[in-house]
């Protein structure tokens, strides 16, 4: 009997659950036994793994996080790590492997595929930085739940005339503020794919504030400056004073929104699909409505400004010209 073995790794996305569910239920119907590998990578090579029936799954598609746990694991990057890993799965009679996560979590699910794992890889992460699917599980739920800050602090900022600098999640990612900023009605963005230098971001105030507009949302990927340092510029340079909002964790938990469960059961049933099929080395995504798989070694390959592809910065700039008249 054929028996898979699932695991969440990288930062948890709201949906993983959901992907979990659809996997243990897709196996069932299968006649394929799972077991829930607990806490990632780490929980894998310290053999923390228990049977995961459809009755332990029941009723956990609306929750957030994951409820296998997961980590970053350092030992799993050195080879040796990865070989114990290997040997663990043959213990326990795994012979198909689901893992759920990131960029890393599928440049290490692909390393364990060349050591004869079979593994496919669902997408996980809010941060969207996949190139080869238009989506990841987590993406949505997070942009909603930064869409409900931007909000808030817009009526704020409107009532008081402020300018504030949001500081979202994404890592190298600028989808995170891309899309809030396009659907939260911000002002500026600055991202890693087109990343403004301070003296501009000053400028584009200084029109917005010369058209009359008083409340400007400066919506910034993290890991690209020092927020208060930008602050500080923008307050002596154009005498304003600016407020500053880094909405941290509260982007990466809370219960999934519909789209985002509803992907993750779509891709935890093809992900089953593919490997009673015979498949592996394997990555799940979606394209156009419809579940596509491709090799785990080019989910990235085809990374370029991606954004700008889309259209998303120039559908932007339609509503922030600098010179667009309100009054
Ligand atoms: N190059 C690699 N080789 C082998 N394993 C890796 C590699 N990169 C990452 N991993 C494994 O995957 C784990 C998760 O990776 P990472 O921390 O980059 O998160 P992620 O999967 O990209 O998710 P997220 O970005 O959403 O947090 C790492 O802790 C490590 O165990
Ligand atoms: O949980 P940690 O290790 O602080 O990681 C934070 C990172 O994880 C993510 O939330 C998901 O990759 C990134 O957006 C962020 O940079
Ligand atoms: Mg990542």
């Amino acid at each position: 009997m054929n028996k898979l073995g699932i695991l969440t790794s990288g930062g948890d996305a709201p949906g993983m659950n959901a992907a979990i569910r659809a996997v243990v239920i897709a196996a069932q119907q299968k006649n394929i036994e799972t077991m829930g590998i607990k806490g990632g990578y780490q929980g894998l090579i310290n053999r923390n793994i228990d049977r995961l029936t459809p009755f332990d799954v029941d009723r956990i598609a609306d929750k957030g996080g994951t409820i296998l746990k997961t980590s970053r694991c350092l030992e799993f990057m050195e080879e040796e790590g990865r070989k114990k890993a290997a040997r663990v799965l043959e213990e326990f009679g795994i012979n198909f492997l689901v893992v759920i996560g990131g960029d890393g979590s599928f440049k290490g699910a692909e390393k364990l595929h060349r050591l004869g794992i079979n593994v496919i890889g669902i997408p996980g992460t809010i941060d969207n930085d996949f190139a080869y699917t238009d989506y990841s599980i987590g993406f949505d739920t997070a942009l909603n739940t930064i869409l409900d800050a931007i909000s808030k602090i817009k009526d704020t900022d409107f009532s008081h005339d402020k300018t504030t600098i949001i500081e979202v999640m994404g890592r190298y990612c600028g989808d995170l503020a891309t899309y809030s900023a396009l659907a939260g009605e911000g002002e500026i963005i600055s991202i890693p794919e087109r990343k403004l230098d301070f003296d501009t971001i000053c400028s584009q105030i200084h029109s917005k504030m010369a058209s009359g507009k008083h409340d400007n949302l400066i919506i910034i990927t993290e890991k690209m400056y020092d927020i208060e340092e930008l602050k500080k510029y923008i307050e002596k340079r154009l005498q304003v004073s600016v407020r500053t909002s880094i909405l941290g964790f509260i982007q990466r938990g809370g219960s999934p929104s519909a789209f985002d469960r509803i992907l993750a059961s779509r891709m935890g049933v093809k992900a089953v699909e593919l490997l009673t099929e015979g498949y592996s080395g394997l990555a799940v995504g979606i394209k156009e409505n419809k579940i596509i798989s491709i090799e785990l070694e080019n989910v990235n390959n085809i990374r370029f400004d991606y954004h700008e592809k889309l259209g998303l910065l120039d559908t932007f700039s339609i509503f922030n010209k600098g010179d667009q008249v309100l009054r």
